[in-house]
């Protein structure tokens, strides 16, 4: 059987993370592509990675390219061209840049690689995932937005760190826009298999959640260029395994909703169920009054962004 391949579109922070850690997990081909501005950048941070694989025990091929065309044949494309952004800026203020950019990478994707499963990460999220499946054209089930795994996992890492448990233990559910407006879902954390209301109390459990809400922002102030890159590009790795291997597995990710959560259109972080057919379900959490109010209001927000793009493109 062919190896698969997989196309990361953006070789920054991010994508070089991404191409080292498919590497060692044996994932597949994997490309590196950048624009034409970054001449040998993506094609060095291929080569840096294959000449240590033997010390990984990896074989899988890695390039590096300027030209779109080398997306021909991908599986996986994972996208993080565009900007982050800096102290002192929200997500929302790279919308107009990144809009662009996504507009370019999403007809070189339906040109180049038009049977792929898109992943999209450039920011504000939402949005560029809203918009990469309007520019492309794929299918809504193909196309899907990294958030949810990573506000997820930072969620976990914060309940494990209060209770003095290991992290492995702990499963957590966060909805919602990528943004200041997420929503962490208390009855849904479980450690070990025990309900977290058993073991904190819903204050203690709110200071978690806004600590996850601008987790972002956390690690972009410290950085003080650029924002935050490993967990990005482990949380993306896992949701193009979960596709290429066929796992079905179940996290929260920006996925298009129509009519679920009473929304119709537009993307927006949720519970899904990932395999071999890409975003095979969707699934409806039960909401208390409050988790629903809150969620309708990141919703609200992630609406505001799309209309956006839909102005401007
Ligand atoms: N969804 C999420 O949870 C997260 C999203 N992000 C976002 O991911 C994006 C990437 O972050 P980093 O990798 O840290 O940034 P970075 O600046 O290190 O890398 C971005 C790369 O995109 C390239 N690029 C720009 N325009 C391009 C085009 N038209 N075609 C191909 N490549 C192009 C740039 O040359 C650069 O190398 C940012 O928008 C950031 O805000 C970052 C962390 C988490
Ligand atoms: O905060 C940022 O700009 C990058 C991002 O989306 C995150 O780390 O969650």
């Amino acid at each position: 059987m062919a190896r698969k391949k997989i196309a990361l579109v953006g070789a920054g922070q991010i994508g070089g993370t991404m191409a080292l850690v498919a590497a060692q997990k044996n994932l597949g081909d994997v490309v590196l592509i950048d624009i034409p501005m970054t001449q040998g950048m993506p094609k060095g941070k291929a080569l840096d990675i294959m000449e240590g694989r033997s010390v990984i025990n990896s074989s899988v091929d890695l390039q590096g390219s300027t030209d779109y065309a080398a997306l021909k044949g991908a599986d996986v494309v994972i996208v993080t061209a565009g900007f982050p952004r800096m102290p002192g800026m929200s997500r929302d203020d790279l919308l107009e840049k990144n809009c662009g950019v996504i507009k370019t990478v999403a007809e070189a994707i339906k040109e180049h690689a038009p049977d792929a499963f898109v992943i999209v990460i450039t920011n504000p999220l939402d949005a560029m995932v809203y918009n990469m499946q309007k520019q492309s054209g794929l299918p809504a089930n193909k196309v899907i937005g990294m958030a949810g795994v990573l506000d997820s996992a930072r969620l976990a890492c914060f309940v494990a760190d209060e209770l003095g448990v290991s992290v492995e233990d702990v499963k957590a559910l966060v909805l919602g826009g990528h943004g200041d407006t997420m929503v962490s879902i208390y009855e849904s954390v479980s450690v070990g298999g025990i309900p977290l209301p058993q073991l904190m109390t819903k204050e203690k459990f709110a200071e978690l959640a806004k600590r996850t809400a601008g987790a972002g922002g956390e690690i972009v102030n410290l950085l003080g260029r650029g924002s935050a890159f490993y967990s990005p590009a482990t949380s993306a790795i896992h949701m193009a395994e979960a596709y290429l291997l066929d796992k079905k597995n179940v996290f929260s990710c920006a996925a298009k909703l129509n009519g679920e959560y009473g929304v119709k259109g537009l993307y927006c972080g949720v519970p899904v169920v990932v395999g071999a057919n890409g975003v095979e379900k969707i699934i409806e959490v039960k909401l208390t009054a409050d988790e629903k109010a809150a969620f309708d209001k990141s919703v609200e927000a992630c609406q505001k962004n799309a209309d956006w793009v839909d102005a401007h493109t």
